[in-house]
């Protein structure tokens, strides 16, 4: 029986074409996307079918004039689905069309593409099977299945079988039978792209495909990525085979739809995959561009090839893209802005998807009955041909040899016809299927006017599967095909067993690197061990460090502070010292000036107010004697006596004068000299003048002279006016002498007038003793005396002052150049004593020994800290890498474990379906079987629908009687199947 595709139009195709159906779905923003405060990107026109990015990140420039096409039209699929999407509607709008186009025959594909964590298997499975809303697709499509079959034509019987593999890492492994897990991909003419040896596993129920989804889901690769907790690491493809056949024409459809759940591409900064995880990105984003490069060639209207065979991906899915399926893409996407990249990508791949063009057609094969109708109908038209064909050669034959055809003679169909019919042909619409006749060529004479022979039988087109879009290989002949699919096919089981081999030869690698990483791991643990030991030796170590540096920086800090006190307390020391030495000095001064100032009173000074006292005395006395009546003679004597003293004063002033005068003339003597002196310089320089005129007027030497008689001037004026100054200054003091000698002189006179006028008093008082008038004049006389004494006592007073003001200024001067003198010697001693250090000074110097002593252990604690600190990293560093070792090693110890798990259950499968084959091969001998068929046995489902379309409730077996309700136990224990809902008729 030979598979016939016919091409009538798949129901899902109503209002589609055969376009590829593309939906895009948006899941909710996830906890990650809430937590980095993203907004939403997207936003989804009215009419669900235009989906809008909200930013500009769609065109290079960002303003809406840069923006073409989609990224400023939106992005148009036949449904876009907002993230408050329900399952069911998903499944209504873009699945349930699907499934019934596979139950009339065809080939269907639905597979979720988008980026990790978007919710593809959500999509596919759903978050629980057993919750009626949460569940994904593939269990609505499964119980979508049981349902049309439940409502099926009566006359139908179907079998459904199930396989479920997934590629992992460019590997074909068989989920059901996860030991085999290099799988190649075989293709021919009747069944097309298959994957050869995966297991099929017939179903009678929705339980039981669940139960094979369960067995298979467990299998699979999965990991947790910074994007999704369970990222599948893998690209899943469930297959649900349908085949039914008419148990009355004998007429048979297969359909087989692909349930692909797509790895979800990913930006491995994004999701931190590192290692395995980064080895199955970079896998699973190399197949994704595979897919993408074949969906380009597949829609550019350019390219003459399609990659199919670049990925195993794309090569599963040679039929579902450009091929004889109906598919539906679902592109699950992200609405948050964290993730608006992948999202405007994935929307780009649906867009570029949608403009496939597939060619469905329903996979049927005909019963005998049938192919014999057909073979007698094709037979008749071949008769028909080549009756004509003889007829148009007879007459061109005719034409050649220069006679003319009449048109009533001309070949026609018409005729062809009336003469196959006249000579009892059949073109084969008269036969039945039982007595089918052969259409006899006619007689040649019936034809005119000659016929030759020609025969050709139109070939069956090449496999729609394999060359169905004419672009692989457009020229390739039928047998160079078949020859070149059972070469393919060889190669691809060579490469096959090769792998298969390389992986038992690698059990036994396995098995030595596992050894050889246990003993590594030993050594490791040791090395750990010692490096932790003596990393806690270093911290140890570093600890006692810091607590020395701290006690060291504690006393330091205390030392500084005694420092700064002592420091403190000198400086105070010094200063008090200071105003103490200053009122010492002051103190000192004050002394030795009164000492200095009472020396030169001792002379002078006490004469003078004892003189001046006298003189008040006798003043008063005089004062006295013009009031009361007072003894002429006594009077006398006192005068008498006063005159004396006045006398010896005026000796010793006058004396004083001739010092003074000595003084002056000393100076004038000095001033002279001087003078002389300016004159001698004068002199000199009117010579010098005199002589440097001569080679002036030589003109020789103009220049230097010039310059050597203006430094000269220079020079001399500099004296000059210096000696001018001092002229000048020795004038005023000369000048103030002068004033001086003269006031004394001054006062010389006047008291010799007063002397004079008191001898003459006297004389007066002796002359004229008895007149009385005498008496009062010279009272009078005294009076005025007394006055005129008074005068020259204040201005000798003032006298005496500027002398005394004068030496005190001396004395000061004298005072202060013995201070200084006494101050050097005591700074002299005080540096002597210094040498000697004191024991201040050597308690300074101890401290300031001790505070160096310190900062050397600081500075040596320091250097000591950082070199353990180096040493700690270093050592951190060796631990670290210790420890990814380690971690690399336990990891290769767990993928060897898990390696031969899976060689261990393999074992164990292949004893069991040994075991099961033998039984049943015993049972089949004796013809006992009664009951459990494994599941690789087709369980025939009938259709519960009655011929007449009306339900059925019962489903039967036409041959077998009751199927076993524990068909697929063998891959589920745990399962609770219940009791299937079809019933099997006996
Ligand atoms: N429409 C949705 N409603 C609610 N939760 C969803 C939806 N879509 C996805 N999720 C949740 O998002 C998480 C990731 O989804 P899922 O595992 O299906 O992503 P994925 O595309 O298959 O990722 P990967 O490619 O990494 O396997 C899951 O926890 C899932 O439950």
């Amino acid at each position: 029986m030979s598979s016939t595709p016919t091409t009538a139009p798949p129901a899902s195709a109503a209002n589609n074409g055969n376009n590829i159906k593309v939906v895009c779905r948006f899941r909710p923003m996830n906890r990650m996307e809430t937590e980095a405060q993203s907004e939403e990107c997207i936003e989804v026109d009215a009419n669900s079918t235009t989906v809008r990015m909200k930013s500009r990140l769609t065109a290079g420039g960002g303003s809406d004039a840069a923006l073409s096409g989609p990224e400023k039209d939106g992005f148009t699929f036949d449904r876009v689905f907002p993230s408050s999407t329900r399952q069911v509607e998903i499944f209504d709008f873009g699945v349930k069309g699907i499934v019934e186009d596979v139950m009339m025959g065809f080939n269907g594909t639905l597979f979720c593409y988008g980026q990790t964590g978007s919710g593809k298997t959500f999509t596919m499975m759903g978050s629980d099977i057993e919750n009626a809303h949460m569940k994904g697709l593939i269990p609505r499509i499964t119980e979508q299945i049981f349902a049309s079959i439940a409502t099926a034509d009566g006359n139908i019987e179907y079998t459904v079988k199930v396989s479920y593999m997934e590629i992992y890492m460019e590997r074909i492994r068989d989920l059901l039978a996860p030991a085999n897990d290099n799988l190649s991909i075989h293709e021919d003419k009747t069944r097309g792209v298959y994957v050869k040896g995966l297991t099929d596993v017939y179903v009678g129920s929705e339980a039981e495909v669940y139960a094979v989804m369960k067995a298979g889901g467990k299998a699979r690769a999965i990991s947790a990525t910074n994007m999704n907790a369970e990222s599948s690491r893998s690209h899943s493809i469930f297959v649900v085979g349908i085949h039914q056949r008419n148990v009355e024409t004998g007429s048979q459809k297969s359909g087989n739809l692909y349930l692909v759940d797509l790895a979800g591409s990913e930006k491995v900064g994004k999701t931190g995959a590192s290692g395995q995880t980064l080895e199955e990105a970079k896998k699973i984003n190399k197949s994704l561009s595979a897919l993408g490069m074949v969906i380009n060639n597949l829609t550019d209207g350019k390219s003459t090839h399609v990659p199919y065979r670049d990925s195993k991906l794309t090569r599963i899915l040679q039929e579902s893209l450009g091929g004889n399926s109906r598919t539906t893409l679902i592109i699950n996407c992200s609405p948050a802005s964290f993730n608006e990249a992948e999202t405007l990508s994935t929307l780009r791949f649906g867009m570029r998807a949608k403009s496939i063009k597939n060619k469905a057609r329903v996979n049927t094969e005909m019963s005998p009955a049938e192919l014999k109708i057909m073979l007698s109908k094709i037979k008749g038209e071949l008769v028909f041909v080549d009756t004509y064909k003889d007829a148009l050669l007879g007459e061109v034959g005719v034409w050649r040899t220069g006679r003319k055809v009449d048109e009533p003679d001309w070949a026609t169909e018409e005729k062809v016809s009336m003469i196959l019919h006249a000579g009892g042909g059949s073109s084969g619409a008269t036969s039945t299927a039982g007595n089918i006749q052969t259409p006899k060529r006619p007689p040649s004479s019936m034809l005119s006017p000659a016929l030759t022979s020609v025969s050709g039988a139109p070939s069956r087109s090449v496999s729609p599967s394999v060359f169905g879009t004419g672009r692989d290989t457009p020229s390739i002949s039928r047998l160079d095909l078949d020859e070149f699919l059972r070469r393919e096919n060889e190669l691809n089981d060579m490469v096959a067993e090769k792998a298969s081999s390389i992986g038992f030869t690698k059990l036994d690698d396995l098995q030595q690197r596992w050894d050889k990483v246990a003993q590594d791991r030993v050594a490791v643990d040791i090395e750990l061990k010692e490096l932790k030991s003596g990393q806690s030796r270093l911290e140890d170590e570093a600890r006692a460090a810091v607590t020395e540096l701290e006690t060291a920086r504690d006393r330091e800090l205390e030392l500084s502070a005694e420092l700064e006190a002592a420091k403190r307390h000198i400086a105070e020391l010094e200063k008090s010292q200071a105003a103490a030495a200053a009122d010492d000095r002051e103190k000192r001064k004050a002394d030795m000036l009164a000492e200095m100032i009472a020396k030169i009173d001792v002379n002078a000074g006490e004469s003078w107010s004892s003189s001046s006292s006298k003189l008040r005395g006798f003043l008063d006395e005089l004062d006295r004697s013009s009031t009361d009546a007072v003894d002429y003679q006594e009077g006398r004597e006192i005068i008498r006596q006063h005159l004396t003293d006045n006398q010896v004063l005026l000796r010793s002033m006058q004396e004083r004068v001739r010092r003074t005068e000595e003084h002056l003339q000393l100076y004038e003597q000095k001033h002279n000299d001087l003078e002389h002196l300016l004159t001698q310089r004068n002199t000199s320089y009117e010579e010098l003048l005199g002589t440097s005129l001569i080679p002036l007027q030589q003109g020789e030497k103009q220049k230097e002279t010039n310059l050597h008689d203006a430094s000269f001037n220079a020079q001399y004026d500099s004296k000059r006016g210096l000696l001018e100054v001092e002229t000048s200054a020795l004038r005023r003091r000369l000048e103030a002498k002068d004033e001086e000698v003269a006031r004394l002189e001054d006062t010389i006179d006047s008291q010799a007038a007063s002397i004079e006028d008191l001898n003459r008093i006297l004389a007066d008082a002796n002359a004229g003793v008895q007149n009385g008038q005498e008496l009062v004049k010279m009272t009078q006389e005294l009076e005025r005396t007394r006055r005129a004494a008074e005068t020259q006592h204040a201005e000798f007073e003032v006298m005496k002052r500027n002398l005394v003001r004068d030496v005190t200024d001396r004395c000061e001067k004298v005072v202060e150049l013995q201070i200084a003198l006494d101050e050097y010697k005591e700074k002299y001693r005080a540096i002597a004593r210094a040498t000697n250090a004191g024991a201040h000074t050597k308690k300074l110097q101890v401290l300031e020994y001790n505070m160096g002593q310190l900062h050397e252990v600081q500075r040596g604690l320091v250097n000591q800290n950082t070199n353990l600190k180096r040493e700690l990293n270093a050592a951190e560093r060796k631990l670290a890498e210790r420890k990814e070792r380690i971690i690399n090693l336990e990891r290769l110890v767990e993928q060897s474990e898990a390696q031969l798990k899976l060689r261990e259950a393999d074992l164990v499968r292949a004893h069991r379906d040994l075991h099961t084959a033998n039984m049943y091969s015993e049972m089949a001998k004796e013809n006992r079987i009664t009951q459990g068929l494994g599941s690789r046995i087709a369980k025939p489902l009938r259709g519960g629908g009655v011929a007449n379309g009306l339900p059925n409730t019962s489903l039967s077996h036409p041959a077998v009687g009751p199927l076993p309700v524990n068909a697929i136990n063998r891959l589920s224990d745990e399962s609770n199947l219940g009791t299937l809902t079809l019933k099997f008729a006996a």
